[in-house]
């Protein structure tokens, strides 16, 4: 649905100023009926990837074809079959729902008693019914994310891009967005979306494209993604700020070791091991040497951010 080559994009923000190149380059491949998430910092190219792709911007170099039609010798096509939400969104305050999904089936060609129609269904499908007369300025940041998505897709389009399609909602928003994008996918829509939560990466994409300074560092499932970092995590609860630094200072010097880092939201250790079989036993006897019981010692998988922290040498969260 998706195959660019080598495409990249580089800004030059005034005259004088230095070149920026915010993409340098990416090759991706998205499978019809994918749900494929661009993962990544603040600034790494994901946004520009995006509109790129979706003919909003022109690229410096490279080749794509977007759903079936060559993005520079026929941008125009390209457009007709894809839809386009942007990080924003596109509403205007004064209309109502209903008034800007018509408006948006007749910018595509769509007839008027058809796009009548199209409206009261976007507004079945996106929950929207309830406020569909109501203006804009009115509904929630859900809401308003709920009717950017029924704009995206009442011409129907085959490809749908999404922009930070969750950025600034609340937990119950977030999810019932997911819903909606994976009700799409089960449509047979393929989804290319730019995310900067690796929660969103994990629990809505069949695929992952790591996206960091301008470049694709690695693909792949959520699951290959995890699996390509070697070791365990171990995290220890500790009972509290200065039985964890003791224990900083008592593990730091074991071998096993490979990195250790204070848990954020409450006392105790992260670590990352070679392998938590036999990291375990150490970790407990050095503690016990140190006087130090731990409350619990637990082992996770690695998560998304090891995975980009091992690649980039930083972590997503911070790094923006
Ligand atoms: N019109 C522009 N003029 C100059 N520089 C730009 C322009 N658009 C983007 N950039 C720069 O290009 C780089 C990539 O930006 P881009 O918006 O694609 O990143 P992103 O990964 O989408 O980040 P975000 O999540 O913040 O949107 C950044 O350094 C950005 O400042």
């Amino acid at each position: 649905m998706i195959v660019t080559k080598g495409l990249r994009k580089s800004f030059r923000p005034r005259r004088g100023a230095a070149t920026v190149d915010a993409v340098r380059g990416i090759d991706l491949n998205v499978a019809e009926g994918e749900i494929y998430g661009l993962l990544g910092p603040n600034g790494a190219g994901k946004t520009t990837t995006l509109r790129m792709l979706a003919t909003l911007l022109v690229p410096d170099g490279g080749a794509a074809t977007v759903a079936g039609a060559d993005l520079r010798a026929e941008p125009g096509e390209v457009r007709r079959r894809i839809g386009y939400v942007a990080q924003g969104g596109g509403t205007t305050d004064q209309a109502t729902a209903r008034e800007e999904l018509v408006m948006q089936a007749r910018m595509y060609g769509v007839r008027k008693a058809e796009a009548v129609q199209r409206a009261e269904q976007g507004l079945a499908a996106f929950d929207l019914t309830e406020f569909g007369d109501r203006v804009c300025k009115t509904y929630s940041g859900g809401q308003r994310r709920r009717l950017d998505l029924a704009l995206g897709v009442v011409h129907r389009p085959k490809l749908l891009f999404l922009d930070e399609p969750t950025v600034g909602l609340d937990p119950r928003s977030r999810s019932q967005v997911w819903a909606e994008v994976r009700r799409l996918r089960e449509q047979g829509m393929t989804v290319l979306l730019t995310t900067h939560y690796l929660d969103e990466a994990d629990a809505l994409c069949d695929r992952i494209g790591i996206v960091d300074n301008g470049g694709i560092v690695t693909e792949g499932t959520p699951e290959e993604l995890k699996q390509k970092i070697s070791g365990d995590s171990v995290t220890i609860a500790l009972p509290d700020a200065r039985t964890t630094t003791g224990a900083e200072r008592a593990l730091a010097e074991l071998p096993c070791v490979q990195r250790l880092e204070a848990l954020p939201d409450e006392d105790g250790l992260r670590l990352h091991v070679d392998s938590a079989a036999t990291a375990i036993p150490q970790l407990l006897r050095t503690l016990a040497a140190a006087g130090i019981e731990p409350e619990r010692v637990q082992l996770q998988r690695p998560s998304l951010d090891d995975v980009f922290l091992a690649l980039t040498g930083r972590a997503l969260v911070h790094s923006g």
